[in-house]
């Protein structure tokens, strides 16, 4: 068994960088950026106002002094400003020629065109300068991120209709076991329902991915052999569920064998998800059936995947500090993630972890973050998690 640690460093170096392409702003949410978004523009291409008011010379102030036009959002006031000039300015229009400051018109008192203070005002009060924001030629949105509307918003504000992002992955995922029948189908005598597909497909569609089922495949090592080599053929990732470990059952390694596939590792000491399988030529990601396995090793492992092949920066989950909730015994050999709930920092994991028990990870928000051969730990100390 290799460690977590190793066994995504393996994935995340075997990870093929997937062509570019370009997409609209509004459909670039979730994407990730393949070259720095520069920008076009200054952001503000003017010194403006940041309030309404009166443009003034601070040197004049408290007046009075005579209000000659007006500067309006997309509509400037076309004189410099003299000596004893004052302009009617508003919120985002630029500040003419000659004025150091905006008095707001809360600070003013107005008579026909006299206008006098009735509060100090000093050089640059209310005034944003030419390119506060950003300026032409500055890196705005650096490659790796993945887009989030502010992201979008800045690379809109700098010019950008369209954002050159990474293809998105196709992740293939093919259920076996002669007990699954689909979600709302009848469950026969000795059935349970395939219910890990339709979440793995959403965690993968969150990670910026198209999923495609390739439904359930029974207990039979050419079926399950012509079923991923169909997947393959389709998609960039293959992801296979169950079959993965020992039993007299588990056909999925023996089947990719027929293929000529063998895996580049099988067997990680994480818990759950010991008997998973990674080949890297083609990409094929061998879950256990366990459904609790799948969605840890989803997060631990195909999510880095599916991120590292979009050329994100930082591809692994983020791991964070909490206290603990409750006693823990020592951990055995493997790298455990258990189910937990967490309540500002503190971190309690449900008593219950076997990795068949959906509803307890229903209820969890965290995964608890254990080492191999941890000692036990009581409530009240540091501990690692990461979010779900
Ligand atoms: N002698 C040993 N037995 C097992 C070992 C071991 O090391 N030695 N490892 C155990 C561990 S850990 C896990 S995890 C499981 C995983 O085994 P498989 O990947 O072969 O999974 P299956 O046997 O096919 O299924 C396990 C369990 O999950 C249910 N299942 C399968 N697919 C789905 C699905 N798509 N949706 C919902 N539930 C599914 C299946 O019915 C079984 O109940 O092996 C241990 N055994
Ligand atoms: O690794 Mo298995 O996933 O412990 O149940």
């Amino acid at each position: 068994m290799i460690d977590v640690d190793e066994a995504q460093a393996r994935l995340i170096a075997a990870a093929p960088h997937l062509p570019s392409e370009t997409v609209p702003l509004a459909e670039a949410a979730g994407r990730v950026v393949t070259v720095d978004v520069v920008s076009m523009r200054t952001q503000p291409p003017f010194a403006s106002s940041a309030m309404d008011g009166y443009a003034v010379r601070t040197a004049d102030m408290p007046g009075p002094v005579r209000v000659v036009g007006e500067s309006a959002a997309g509509r400037r006031y076309p004189r410099p400003l003299g000596h004893g000039e004052a302009v009617r300015i508003f919120t985002g229009a630029p500040v003419p020629e000659g004025a150091d400051a905006i008095l707001i018109q809360e600070d003013a008192a107005r008579d026909g065109d006299a206008l006098t203070a009735t509060d100090t005002v000093k050089p640059n009060d209310h005034i944003r300068a030419l390119g506060l924001d950003f300026a032409a030629g500055d890196t705005l949105v650096a490659a790796g991120t993945v887009l989030a509307p502010r992201h979008i918003a800045l690379a809109g504000a700098g010019g950008h209709a369209e954002l050159t992002v990474a293809r998105r992955p196709r992740v293939a995922f093919l259920a076996t076991g002669d007990e699954l029948v689909p979600p709302g189908s009848p469950t026969g005598p000795d059935q349970i329902v395939a219910s890990i597909t339709p979440a793995l497909a959403a965690t993968v569609r969150a990670a910026g991915a198209d999923p495609i089922d390739l439904g359930i495949a029974p207990d039979d090592r050419a079926e399950i052999a012509r079923r991923c080599a169909a997947g393959i053929a389709e998609a960039d990732i293959l992801v296979t569920l169950g079959g993965a470990s020992v039993g007299d059952h588990d056909l999925v390694k023996p089947a990719l064998s027929d293929l000529g596939i063998e895996p580049d590792f099988w067997k990680v000491a994480v818990r759950p998800g010991k008997p998973l399988m990674f080949s890297s030529r083609p990409l094929v990601l061998g879950l256990p059936g366990n459904p609790v396995s799948g969605a840890v090793c989803a997060v631990l492992f195909l999510v880095p995947l599916v991120k590292a092949m979009q050329g994100v920066t930082a591809p692994l989950p983020e791991v964070r500090e909490g206290i603990l909730g409750r006693d823990l015994p020592a951990n055995g050999p493997r790298r455990d993630h258990m189910r937990a709930v967490r309540s500002g920092s503190t971190i309690t994991p449900a008593s219950r972890q076997d990795s068949s028990m959906l509803a307890v990870l229903a209820a969890s928000d965290v995964l608890l973050v254990r080492q191999p051969h941890e000692g036990p730990v009581p409530a009240g100390s540091p501990c690692r998690y990461i979010a779900l």
